[in-house]
């Protein structure tokens, strides 16, 4: 059986009540390679297989709900992100977007810097031998102990987020006997065309320092005054799951007016610009990505373009990617339980996990795609949605999928691009157990973060 790569029929408009959704695909059992990771195909039997293991193999080994991360294609797009960049630019890698131990040991290993938010991702990132100053720490409200750490760790980076900030990180490093490398997040005031949940870029929300009304020019202002920082740069991150290259454009050219406004008020050209990540990825086939070589080359221009004409010398620019590199890597393992058709509307197929292990339908009403996993089938396509075992009606894995109609409890079903935001999401929900993430890699699979246990659950209520 092969990939193919133009899996989707054409839209039928008939059979909906609600909502859009891809007509069946001419072929339900093809993978089409946009949402799937390299290595995933189906053998010869018509098993799904990632890093040539078979998915009933995987499922009998680890148990499911599970998540596969095919680590072969997680380090190949680490290095097409560093390629397109070239060694004049800086990944950092959104450990938000997933974050363990080998997974910070694959960014070392493929040349990446690494973004952290919090206490628990730094420690995760020094634990697991991540260079202090490969580290960018990030966050609306750091706490004074996470500052403390992070200067006191080295990082390569803080990323300022407010005025208290700027006079905490100041402190904290004098205090420390520190001159701590700074960038100031700013809001530059574009729209980001993407869920208003994750859009981070227009004024009225809590991230960033507007650019508007001066504000962001007062806070550098006052960072250059301080003694314990060292302002490298200026931030921007206009949201996520963005695919339109216009808000970025826009971004750069705001961020670049402000180095041309710091160069002619304080006479000091900053030598780094950060432009966030939000790039989006395909959750279905209908999403259309850009490829790194064409983000790098559309930032790179721009950001060459406007600093020319401002009579700037070209700063380096550094992004920060999280679901465009582990969103496509990973996909979610489900064992299929009960099965409801609903006459005229829909048959309900129920998994044993949901939205503990993916909020991302829930929460932003995301598209996701599914395929029966375990084998093929030629039956016809029935209209489903895939819902999980949470006491919530709005317990949704996907909302609107085809799946062949002789589809029985205990099928595996798989739904693609989960590796971004969905374990580093998780919940224990009606005390579900988190599930484990597995890596796989040429013929090998092995856990990287374990399912937890009800030993676990137990552990933690201490009552
Ligand atoms: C500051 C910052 N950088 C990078 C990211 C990563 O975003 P994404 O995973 O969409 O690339 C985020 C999350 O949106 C962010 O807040
Ligand atoms: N968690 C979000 C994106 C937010 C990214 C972090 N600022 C998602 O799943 O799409």
């Amino acid at each position: 059986m092969s990939r193919s790569a133009h899996p989707a029929g054409p839209r039928h408009a008939d059979v909906m009540s609600e909502g859009h959704y891809t007509a069946p695909a001419d072929d339900l059992n093809a993978l089409d390679e946009k949402v799937w990771s390299s290595t995933v195909t189906r053998d010869e039997h018509g098993a799904l297989t990632v890093g040539g293991i078979e998915v009933s193999r995987l499922a009998e080994e680890f148990g499911t709900p599970a998540y596969f991360l095919d680590e072969a294609d997680f380090r190949a797009r680490c290095r097409a992100w560093s390629d397109a960049f070239g060694p004049g630019a800086d990944v950092f890698y959104a450990g938000k977007a997933f974050l363990s131990r080998a997974v910070v040991r694959w960014l070392k290993e493929e040349g990446l810097n690494l973004d952290v938010c919090s206490g628990g991702e730094l420690t995760t990132a020094l634990d697991a031998g991540m260079p202090a100053e490969r580290i960018a720490f990030h966050g609306n409200n750091k706490t004074v102990e996470e500052i403390e750490r992070a200067v006191g760790a080295g990082v390569g980076r803080i990323v300022l987020d407010s005025f208290q900030e700027i006079v905490r990180v100041a402190h904290t490093a004098r205090r420390l006997g520190r001159r701590q490398p700074v960038q100031i997040r700013v809001t530059v005031g574009v729209e980001a065309h993407t869920h208003e949940f994750i859009a981070t870029a227009h004024e009225d929300q809590k991230f960033g320092i507007a650019l508007a009304g001066g504000q962001a020019a007062e806070a550098v202002r006052r960072a250059l005054t301080l003694d314990g920082l060292e302002l490298i740069g200026i931030h921007s991150h206009i949201g996520s799951q963005i695919f339109d290259m216009a808000g970025f454009e826009v971004s750069a050219r705001r961020v670049v007016q402000l180095l041309a406004e710091v160069r002619d008020e304080h006479g000091v050209e900053l030598p780094e610009i950060d432009l966030g990540g939000g790039l989006g990825i395909a959750y279905t086939s209908e999403d259309d990505p850009r490829e790194p070589h064409e983000i790098a080359k559309s930032l790179g221009d721009i950001v060459t373009r406007e600093c020319e004409a401002a009579g700037l010398a070209t700063p380096r620019i550094s992004v920060e990617p999280g679901r465009a590199i582990v969103g496509p890597t990973a996909f979610t393992l489900y064992e299929v339980g009960t099965i409801k058709p609903l006459e005229g509307l829909r048959t309900y197929v129920s998994v044993d996990g949901g939205m503990s292990d993916n909020i991302r339908t829930a929460l932003y009403d995301a598209e996701y795609s599914v395929t029966l996993a375990s084998r093929t089938s030629d039956a016809e396509p029935m209209l489903v949605r895939v819902v999980g075992k949470h006491c919530e009606s709005g317990d949704i894995v996907v909302k609107d999928a085809f799946l062949p109609s002789d589809l029985a409890p205990g099928d595996l079903i798989a739904v693609p691009a989960t590796g971004a935001y969905c374990r580093s999401m998780a919940s224990n929900y009606n005390h579900a157990l988190r599930p484990p993430v597995v890596a796989v890699r040429d013929g090998a699979a092995r856990v990287i973060v374990r399912r937890e246990t009800e030993e676990d659950l137990l552990r933690l209520d201490v009552g």
